[in-house]
């Protein structure tokens, strides 16, 4: 099943057709229903629990308004309710506040002294224009220490929900534990700061019939945009059936690189791995004997899928070796120091943009260099940038991060897996040669892309719960979990085929 992501205007155009349809209100009834439901279930069996609910202007904080009053009903609820700027509140809002003013939960303009056992975020949804601040701003300050579990409505106050900045300069957002989302899931809640801030996501479409959705802004991505490409090994397979990847890099004082990249592509399936060396590197990995070290200069670039530019270096012998690859017909996948190169050469972009097949995979500072923008920049709209570098440079595009989007063409995904673990030296070397491994394996660049950035996040999420790490984790250790990851989905969802 996919799991699509839909803009605020499309939540809104969608909520205008389904709102025509129906009587006034019933869309917020039930939002609000669903919500409760979802605030029950966190707080477990038991009743009488102290719950805060903040309750904006609008008709995020009517979703709030009705909340309290489902919960009011068990609970010691408590509302603070910020009227904003005295416009009239919609029928919807006017009807939440007269059924929560009817419930036994107490307004009131300070916040309790002791702290609640849940939170209730209804602040603003998707109708925030501006930064918050005054009232608003001082609540969130003080939530955001609370320990309590914090349900965010729509989505947490204070972030943009296309974009999963938070709202700025200067801005401030609910640190929720759980959000609840409502008609369809919003990109923002899953890149940049958004899962720093959304945490765990639900999202319940409100009864709105599916043909009322237009196509998806993007996709999250799951195992389910890359599964067809998973293969069970036929038990008459060679090495030859599984390709060759070369790691071309490690200039000098930097050959783990490309060491961290051929692990990854031979724990992740590929056939024959190599460590291609601009500068003169090791004879051998005597950790990983099985890859084959050569010097870049002297190696056949039509022989392999081209992982470019782990440690690759700044040097002439770097971009003689990257002209080199880009005139053979191989995929490639473009990296590290190989962007910065293409970054500062017009000739390279135009060569890279006319051969194409490639993945290029920045960090958001390379993709800033690639743009000739700032970090903010991209990170402010990581959707679009994205979308422009695989425009720009007919490529598929991976933005990495927190909430990786991967773009190609009119195709935009954001990655569902990952922690901060793999904020560590190194790990990007890994998703590209896992990437690499891929290509190498018969995998189109869509899907390749897309299945090595959730196994290189899901390689890191399963050491996370296994106690290694986040802190200290190290790039080395992922590729032996990808291995793991990878063989329980071919496992899961494979078919042998011939
Ligand atoms: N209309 C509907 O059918 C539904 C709406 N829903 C809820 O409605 C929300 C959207 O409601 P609204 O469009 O009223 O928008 P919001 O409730 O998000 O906020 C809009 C209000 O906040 C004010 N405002 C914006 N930024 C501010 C700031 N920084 N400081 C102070 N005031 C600020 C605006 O002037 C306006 O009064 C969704 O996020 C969702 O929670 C849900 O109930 C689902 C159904
Ligand atoms: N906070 C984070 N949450 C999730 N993934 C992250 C986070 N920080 C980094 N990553 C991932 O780790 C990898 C780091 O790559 P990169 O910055 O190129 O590192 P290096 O060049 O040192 O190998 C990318 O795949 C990126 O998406
Ligand atoms: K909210």
């Amino acid at each position: 099943m996919q799991h699509p992501l839909f803009s605020v205007a499309q939540i809104r155009g969608i909520e205008r057709t389904a709102a025509a349809g129906l009587e006034p209100g019933i869309l917020m009834d039930r939002a609000g229903r669903a919500a409760a439901d979802h605030a029950a279930d966190l707080l477990g069996p038991g009743t009488g629990r102290a719950v805060l609910v903040l309750a904006g202007p609008g008709n995020n904080g009517g979703d709030a308004l009705e909340v309290a009053a489902h919960l009011a009903a068990r609970e010691q609820v408590t509302v603070i309710h910020l009227r904003g700027d005295g416009a009239q509140p919609s029928f919807e809002t006017a009807r939440a506040i007269e059924r929560a003013g009817a419930s036994s939960a107490t307004f009131t303009d300070a916040l309790p002294s002791a702290e609640p056992d849940l939170v209730i975020d209804g602040l603003f949804g998707i109708g925030l224009t501006r930064p918050l601040e005054g009232r608003g701003r001082e609540l969130v300050d003080t939530i955001n220490e609370y320990g309590c579990p914090v349900l965010a409505l729509d989505l947490p106050s204070g972030l943009d929900a296309d974009t999963g900045a938070v709202v700025g300069p200067d801005g401030i957002a609910v640190r929720a534990s759980h959000t609840i989302t409502f008609i369809g899931d919003k990109p923002g809640l899953h890149t940049n700061e958004g899962r720093e801030y959304a945490g765990q996501v639900a999202v319940v479409g409100l009864d709105i019939s599916q043909d009322q959705f237009p196509p998806a802004t993007a996709l999250l991505s799951t195992p389910d945009l890359f599964a067809h490409c998973l293969r069970a090994r036929g038990q008459n397979a060679n090495k030859g059936t599984f390709g060759n990847v070369a790691i071309v890099g490690g200039a000098h004082g930097m050959t783990g690189a490309p060491m961290l990249g051929a692990r990854a592509a031979l724990f992740t399936g590929a056939g024959r791995v190599f460590a291609a060396f601009v500068d003169p590197g090791p004879a051998y990995d005597s950790t990983q004997p099985e890859v084959m070290c050569r010097l870049a200069g002297g190696f056949d670039f039509g022989t392999a899928t081209l992982v470019l530019g782990p440690g690759m270096g700044h040097s002439p012998d770097a971009v003689r070796d990257l002209l080199r690859a880009f005139e053979s017909a191989s995929p490639l996948v473009i990296d590290a120091d190989a962007l910065n190169l293409i970054a500062n050469s017009p000739d390279l972009q135009q060569r890279l943009t006319q051969r194409g097949n490639a993945i290029l995979t920045p960090h958001p500072l390379e993709a800033a260099r690639l743009l000739g923008m700032t970090v903010p920049i991209v990170q402010a709209d990581r959707l679009a940038a994205a979308h422009e570098l695989a425009a720009r440079f007919n490529a598929v595009a991976v933005l990495k991060g927190s909430g990786t989007v991967i773009a190609h063409g009119d195709q935009v995904a954001v990655n569902s897996t990952g922690n901060p673990g793999l904020a560590t030296a190194g790990t990007g070397d890994v998703l590209a040669g896992i990437c690499g491994s891929l290509l190498a394996q018969g995998w189109p660049l869509w899907e390749a892309a897309l299945g090595g950035v959730w196994l290189h996040g899901a390689a890191a999420d399963r050491l996370v719960r296994r106690g290694i790490g986040p802190i200290g984790l190290t790039a080395g250790e992922l590729p032996l979990a990808a291995r793991a990851v990878l063989n329980e989905l071919v496992r899961r969802y494979a078919r042998r085929r011939s």
